[in-house]
């Protein structure tokens, strides 16, 4: 188990599509701060979608140093206006592969609504996308009087993958964990296994999130990017994310895969992997992926010669984990496993 930067096999499985990565919270919870400290990853190549650009404040000069491509949508929130205000469109361009894009990052306007925005993405007809997961940003001091207001807790949080309980550092030291337990348990009532994490000014790992490319700008390419990230001397002001991973040097077997996919060790935000399993007639490759509760599994064009599964998450069981990857590893997968592979190819179908 090691920091997510740190370890070799957590490092990207290039190909496929390319995540798509809600930001939501409530006005003024942080979601600008969390995209800019996003795009402020060195090596990431990340393309944006804002509601827009003159209200959000995005760092221009980041967007336009660090990234290909950025797109606006004017007009209101994304989720209400007619056409999705044109996501579809913006996803299209910005998953063009030759951008060969690490993830795209939308951030909603403080209204939309979680549970629309994940919609929107995940049944996008663009074909070069998948979702990568709905981060929902909380104002820990106020939660309470915005969000959170009925004895029901918040339906938007059933739409997220990863919670992040932000501005911690204007909470009363006295009164700190207590708030932050009392916001846990209305956001587990909603979604009891979804991933939370607290954090100031939206600083969390990137690795939490997405993978990148590189892990440092090239040389000469981004000076704009970098002298920007300079100026944020505290940048490592956030706990890493931690990882564990498994090479596949055979195929795997579908059923232990789908098992492991199902319900990953407790922990673990994504999972992701190259895997091979054993057709009828051939071996075919995937590209697997799941963040929170969405398994994305998509064929590869030839097996890999040797796949790999990798887990990440804050708090990662560290044993629990690599036993339950390890048990994918040496699961018996000589003959092909019609049962397995049914399972499997039904989330392909899904994901397709
Ligand atoms: N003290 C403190 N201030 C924060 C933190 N996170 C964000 N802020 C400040 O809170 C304000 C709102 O943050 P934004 O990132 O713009 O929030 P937003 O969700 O994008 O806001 P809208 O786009 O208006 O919905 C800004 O002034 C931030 O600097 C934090 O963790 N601590």
């Amino acid at each position: 188990m090691a920091d997510v930067t740190s370890r070799p096999a957590a490092r990207p499985s290039r190909g496929g599509r390319v995540p798509v990565i809600g930001l939501t919270g409530f006005l003024g919870a942080g979601k600008t701060s969390l995209l800019n400290h996003l795009l402020r990853r060195p090596g990431a190549r990340l393309g944006v979608v804002v509601n827009d650009f003159g209200t959000l404040n995005v760092d221009a000069a980041l967007v336009a140093g660090q990234i290909d491509d950025a797109e606006a949508i004017s007009g209101g929130c994304v989720c209400c206006l007619p056409d999705a205000g044109g996501l579809d469109d913006a996803l299209q361009r910005l998953s063009r592969p030759r951008l060969r894009l690490d993830a795209i990052l939308v951030e909603a306007s403080g209204i939309a609504e979680p549970i629309g925005l994940a919609r929107l993405i995940g049944l996008s007809p663009v074909k070069g996308i998948r979702p990568g997961g709905i981060v929902e940003v909380i104002d820990a001091v106020e939660h309470d009087r915005t969000v959170d207001l009925w004895p029901e807790p918040p339906a938007r949080y059933a739409a997220a993958t990863l919670v992040v309980i932000n501005k911690v550092d204007l909470l009363p030291p006295a009164e700190r964990d207590q708030v932050i337990a009392h916001i846990q348990d209305r956001v587990r009532q909603r979604h009891p296994h979804v991933q939370i994490i607290t954090a100031r000014h939206s600083r969390i790992d990137p690795a939490l999130v997405f993978d990148t490319a590189a892990d440092e700008d090239p040389v000469d390419e981004l000076p704009l990017a970098r002298l920007i990230r300079d100026q944020y001397e505290d940048r490592h002001d956030h706990q890493h994310a931690r990882a564990a991973s498994t090479e596949l040097v055979r195929p795997v077997c579908p059923d232990a895969l789908i098992d492991l996919l199902e319900d990953p060790p407790p922990g673990a935000y994504r999972i992701k992997g190259r895997i091979v399993v054993r057709g009828s007639r051939t071996a075919q490759g995937y590209a697997v992926n799941v963040v929170g509760t969405q398994i994305h599994v998509t064929p590869l064009p030839a097996p890999p010669p040797v796949g790999e599964l990798v887990a990440i998450g804050m708090n990662l069981d560290q044993e629990t984990t690599q036993h339950r990857l390890d048990t994918v590893a040496n699961a018996p997968a000589e003959r092909p496993h019609t049962a397995g592979l049914r399972r499997l190819r039904r989330y392909r179908t899904l994901s397709a």
